[in-house]
């Protein structure tokens, strides 16, 4: 996701955010304004408000950016860039969803407007009732920012310190601040980490500290942007197990966005898929799966190795020794093309493979593009 633009909050870079944040400056990406005294009441918590369907509500939002581009030496041109284009979308209280797309679709900006760090051109935005850009330092206590590629912690102070910057800035009570921070430490692995300034984790471990520290004043709402960018399956698997429970014990709502789409698969009941700005697939994966999946594959293995197998239906894709992979529509039924081939080949093992997530969203992208 990118992070470039006059929205920025704090040094470009792709990388995190090496100077770390200045405790001094102005916004942080969650909105929050670095002032003391800034908490406001947060709004009612009641779950069976009849409001919780649309806790996050879009309709027709739309985000357009001026940029000047250089046009030969001297000439400068203007063009209107639209991030995001008639967006409507709900997200039910507690619901956990992947919001994907590829590189430019405008899921940062996206969040950025959730967030209220850019408002929107046009169109309606609430998050739990509230309008974003008006009133942001209200929302920030119902919202908690993970940033994979940029950190909000203090760079030079120790986690512990980093999490005290945040209970006195969001007013947390003492005895909540510590169930919460009791809770993360332990379920997070953060023990052996609270005295070790945030400039010396590993990117899992300040991952896991970012993690914390975004939930400290028990927000509804949850936005990840690439939370785990970068680490490795341990850590991996600690921060989905985290989130996961994190959702099923509190109801936290959480939007989640990411290249990797193991977390989605391993995180998310839906999923929204953005390009060019706009909505193109909002549904199950299960669904995205049937409306991006061309093709299934047979994967025969004969008994010796053969020339190409011919079955009308299927074509040969790929062969390997005695391995044949032969692909089919995945709208065909896969019995007759089973018995085919076991009536008239050599048969030792034979099986169907769904075609995997990632060959879903390419095929799903590729074909909107050539469209
Ligand atoms: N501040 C800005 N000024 C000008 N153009 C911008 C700004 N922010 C985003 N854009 C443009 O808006 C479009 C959407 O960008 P956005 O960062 O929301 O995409 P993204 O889906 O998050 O992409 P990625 O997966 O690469 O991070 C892009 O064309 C981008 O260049």
């Amino acid at each position: 996701m990118t992070t470039t633009g006059p929205d920025r909050t704090g040094p470009d870079g792709a990388g995190p955010d090496r100077a770390g944040p200045d405790p001094g400056r102005p916004d942080r990406p969650d909105g929050l304004r670095d002032e003391p005294g800034l908490r406001d009441e947060p709004g009612p918590r009641d779950a069976r408000d009849p409001r919780d369907a649309d806790f996050i509500a879009l309709d027709g939002v739309e985000k357009s950016f001026d940029v000047r581009r250089r046009v030969g030496l001297l000439r400068r041109e203007r063009r209107r860039v639209r991030a995001v284009d008639e967006l409507t979308f709900r997200v039910a209280r507690g619901e956990m969803v992947g919001y994907i797309g590829p590189n430019g679709a405008g899921k940062s900006t996206t969040v950025k407007m959730l967030t209220g760090i850019l408002t929107p051109s046009g169109g309606r935005l609430r998050v739990a009732g509230i309008d974003p850009a008006r009133e942001r330092t209200r929302l920030a206590h119902r919202i908690g920012v993970v940033f994979g590629q940029r950190t909000t912690l203090w760079w030079d102070l120790p986690l512990r310190d980093s999490y005290r910057l945040v209970h006195r800035m969001y007013r947390v009570p003492d005895a909540r601040f510590r169930e919460n921070l009791d809770r993360c430490v332990e379920l997070l692995d953060l023990a052996d980490l609270l005295e070790v300034p945030v400039r010396q984790l590993s990117l899992g471990q300040r991952m896991r500290g970012d993690i914390a520290a975004a939930l400290l004043h028990d927000p509804d709402v949850l936005y990840l942007d690439e939370p785990t960018i970068g680490l490795d399956v341990v850590s991996k698997a600690k921060v989905r197990e985290f989130l996961r429970d994190l959702n099923a014990e509190r109801g936290t709502t959480v939007l989640l966005t990411t290249h990797d789409l193991t977390d989605i698969e391993q995180l998310c009941s839906r999923v929204m898929v953005i390009d060019h700005g706009r909505l193109v697939y909002d549904g199950s994966l299960g669904g995205l799966h049937e409306a991006g999946a061309g093709e299934r594959t047979l994967v025969v293995d004969l008994e010796r190795e053969l020339p190409p197998v011919e079955v009308p239906g299927t074509r040969v894709v790929r062969v390997e020794g005695p391995r044949q992979w032969l692909a089919f529509p995945a709208s065909a039924s896969a019995a007759p093309l089973v018995a085919a081939v076991a009536a008239a080949y050599p048969l030792v093992d034979l099986s169907v493979r769904e075609p995997d997530i990632e060959a879903v969203i390419a095929r799903m992208y590729a074909g909107r593009r050539s469209a």
